[in-house]
């Protein structure tokens, strides 16, 4: 290190396809870009998967594809945490409760612990979400390594209070889990950057590519740092996007242009 305040963090991002309606192969293929990720010679810190993963958008068939209670899932994802000492963000999937399903992204710890559950606040009704899956209502917040970090899912980067609310909160770390599709690429890149040029924080973004029926999903992964710079971003190809982080970044942009003092939320927040 090269000096007592960088705190850095390996990332790898796992932009796959992911098959509707076909957990068994969806499995399959996390399960192999997970050991990908863990074999790289820099092992990453932490390791994010993207939206929906384990059924995609069979949202018709979504109640008795689901994974009940995430159980299976959840044993999944926290023996590889534990196993490689990894922090996995083990992007959302299907989850099936007893009111209904919800689309849940789950973090692990890298003892391999469950330490935040957070389903999607707001769903997106041009995929008819809200026909199918019920909405989370709380705030997604973690910790990574004794920091304070945040979790929203796909369509709610469009809600820049909810970022703002868990920056507030001292996330450093924003994790983006989706499944975006063209051809609203331009919103994707825009808002990811307008919500870590706003907050100060690292943005990063994992989203699936591929296609499922008649729509196609460009990948475009990222990681965005404090300042708005891109630091890493894929293609529309099925591929492991790696970066390096420093969060001491986050506290050196904050002192230069000190956004969170300079607010005057009486004036115009809810
Ligand atoms: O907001 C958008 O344009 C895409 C959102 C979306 O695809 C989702 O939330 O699943």
């Amino acid at each position: 290190m090269a000096n007592d305040k960088e705190r850095r963090l390996k990332i790898a991002l796992l932009q796959m396809d992911v098959r509707a309606g076909e957990p068994e192969a969806n499995f399959a293929k996390l399960a192999a870009m997970l050991e990908e990720a863990a074999a790289l010679p820099d092992k990453p810190d932490i390791v994010v998967a993207p939206e929906m993963w384990n059924t995609g958008y069979a949202l018709e068939r979504i109640g008795e594809l689901a994974d009940p209670e995430g159980s299976r899932t959840k044993s999944i994802l926290s023996a590889f945490a534990r196993k490689h000492g990894i922090h996995l963000i083990g992007g959302s999937i299907a989850e099936k409760r007893e009111r209904g399903v919800y689309n849940t992204a789950y973090s692990f710890d890298r003892q391999g612990r469950l330490n935040a559950a957070y389903s999607k606040i707001h769903l997106f009704r041009l995929m008819d979400e809200e026909k199918h899956l019920l909405a989370g209502d709380a705030p997604g917040r973690l910790a990574v390594d004794g920091e304070t970090a945040g979790m929203m899912i796909c369509y709610d980067i469009r809600f820049p209070e909810l970022a703002r609310k868990l920056a507030l909160d001292g996330a450093k770390v924003l994790f983006v889990p989706a499944e975006w599709p063209h051809p609203r690429l331009h919103h994707w890149r825009t808002l990811l950057m307008a919500r870590a040029i706003e907050n100060q924080m690292f943005v990063i973004a994992c989203n699936r590519c591929g296609t499922s029926g008649d729509t196609s999903f460009f990948g475009h992964s990222m990681v965005i740092d404090p300042w708005g710079e891109i630091v890493a971003e894929a293609g529309e190809e099925e591929t492991m996007l790696t970066a390096d982080i420093d969060l001491a970044l986050v506290d050196e942009v904050r002192a230069r242009i000190p956004v969170f003092e300079d607010r005057r939320p009486s004036l115009y927040a809810d």
